[in-house]
């Protein structure tokens, strides 16, 4: 029987999941891979071998409640038909927010759950929506390993001066800093580089994690050394919905003179701004991408993501001291040709030149001739997951070992 970790990727509405081989010296090796969506609605679950091709699928009607919980325990019951091949040994958790406390992967108990709940207020978005199955799972397979994997860990090798704020030196022993998110992945990126280009793994390379959530990260042989999100993961860039860096003074007057409520103001820069906010329209670069030729408003908000993503890569670049590559990664990364042209045009300065032919299929090297190069390269945070989960389970046994 071989054993299988299973990896979760918990947010508001869906339940991501994927389950590795976890065969003895090599790579984890993705065996199923599928989503529940529609929690707490009409909920929908999918699922597909390592090869894309469907395996199962379901719907539920939305007057049946069936949200993360239901899920969970829908997806140990489909895995047990497979108990005589497969059994699970652990799971591994992505946790966007690990605070001071928690600068790798951590094996999970009562006292655990508790210093991540402290997190909530630093990530509204996906802290409670992390912790949910990790707290379901505690109380319903109390035996079953779990692994808390963050996104902020790949961010501890930064320097203090690239993680200090500007603030009175008390905020800063109450943990007000620049933690970074998305280190997951650019864990993956940095990972892989070498199969790409030697010189990149060992250089500078700027790295455009351009999702619903979008972040930089600047990689110094393969280490991060600055990146665009600080505290929460509200900094940095406009994303779908999120404003990205802004005046902090745009808060006061938020509450002073507009009267929104901390709350209210939380969800307005949360939930109702970024390329949301400024169309008007959506959060879905295809939705603005497709109106963008006649609609002001969509274009509008595309021309702010590109600038901002241009600026922010300029200061990057500085933090550098010059730039040997960029890889574009994440739904938009990876799929939105028109972006990179436009970040890339945008980047002339530094040496960069597009491939136009390679950028419409995708690369993975979208730059031309000599200079910086360009790059796609499809991120893969679960697998990274599965590397941390089964390299902290062989140090729990190495230890009863001992
Ligand atoms: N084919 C595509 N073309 C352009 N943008 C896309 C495409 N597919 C996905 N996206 C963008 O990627 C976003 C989702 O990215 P993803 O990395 O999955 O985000 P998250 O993990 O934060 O949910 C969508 O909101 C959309 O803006
Ligand atoms: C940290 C973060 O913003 O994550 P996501 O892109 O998944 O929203
Ligand atoms: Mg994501």
């Amino acid at each position: 029987m071989t054993p299988v970790l299973i990896v979760l990727n918990a947010g508001s509405s869906s339940l991501k999941f994927q389950v590795f081989d976890m065969l003895d010296g090599a790579e984890p090796r993705l065996v199923w891979k599928g989503l529940y969506e529609g929690l707490g609605g009409s909920a929908h679950f999918l699922v597909k071998d390592a090869g894309g091709a469907v395996l199962d699928e379901m719907t539920w009607d939305s007057g049946d409640w069936f949200g993360h919980e239901e899920a969970l325990m829908h997806l140990v019951s489909w895995l047990s038909q497979f108990r005589e091949e497969r059994k699970p040994v652990a799971i591994g958790h992505r946790v966007v927010h690990g605070g001071e406390a928690f600068s790798r992967p951590v094996l999970v108990n009562e006292a655990v759950i508790q210093r991540l709940e402290a997190l909530v207020p630093l990530a509204p978005l996906h802290q409670p929506h992390n912790l949910e199955p990790i707290r379901i799972v505690h109380r319903r397979l109390p035996g079953m390993p779990q692994i808390a994997c963050f996104d902020t860990a790949f961010h501890q090798t930064q320097s203090e001066i690239a993680s200090l704020f500007a603030l009175p030196r008390e905020m800063r022993e109450r943990g007000v800093r620049r933690y970074g998110f998305h280190g997951l992945s650019y864990d993956y990126i940095s990972s892989v580089l070498k199969d790409y280009d030697s010189r990149l793994a060992e250089g500078r390379v700027v790295v455009a994690h351009l999702g619903n959530g979008a972040s930089l990260c600047a990689l110094e042989g393969g280490v991060s050394v600055a990146t665009t999100m600080g505290f929460s993961a509200l900094d940095g860039l406009p994303m779908g919905t999120r404003c990205g860096a802004i005046d902090a003074g745009v808060v006061f007057f938020m509450l002073r003179e507009m009267k929104l409520t901390p709350e209210e103001a939380e969800r307005v820069l949360y939930t109702k701004s970024g390329l949301l906010g400024v169309s008007g329209i959506s959060n879905d670069m295809r939705v603005l991408r497709s109106k963008a030729a006649t609609d002001v408003d969509a274009r509008r908000a595309i021309d702010l993501f590109v600038y901002r993503i241009t600026r922010e890569i300029g200061s990057l670049v500085a933090a550098l001291g010059g730039i040997d590559g960029i890889v574009f990664t994440a739904g938009i990364g990876e799929n939105d040709a028109a972006t990179r042209a436009e970040v890339i045009a945008g980047l002339a300065w530094a040496g960069l030149t597009l491939d136009e032919a390679a950028n419409r299929t995708g690369g993975p090297r979208i730059s031309s001739q000599s200079g910086p190069t360009a790059w796609v390269i499809p991120t893969n945070e679960e697998l990274v997951i599965a590397r941390q989960t089964r390299s902290m389970l062989g140090a729990m046994q190495d230890k009863l070992a001992s």
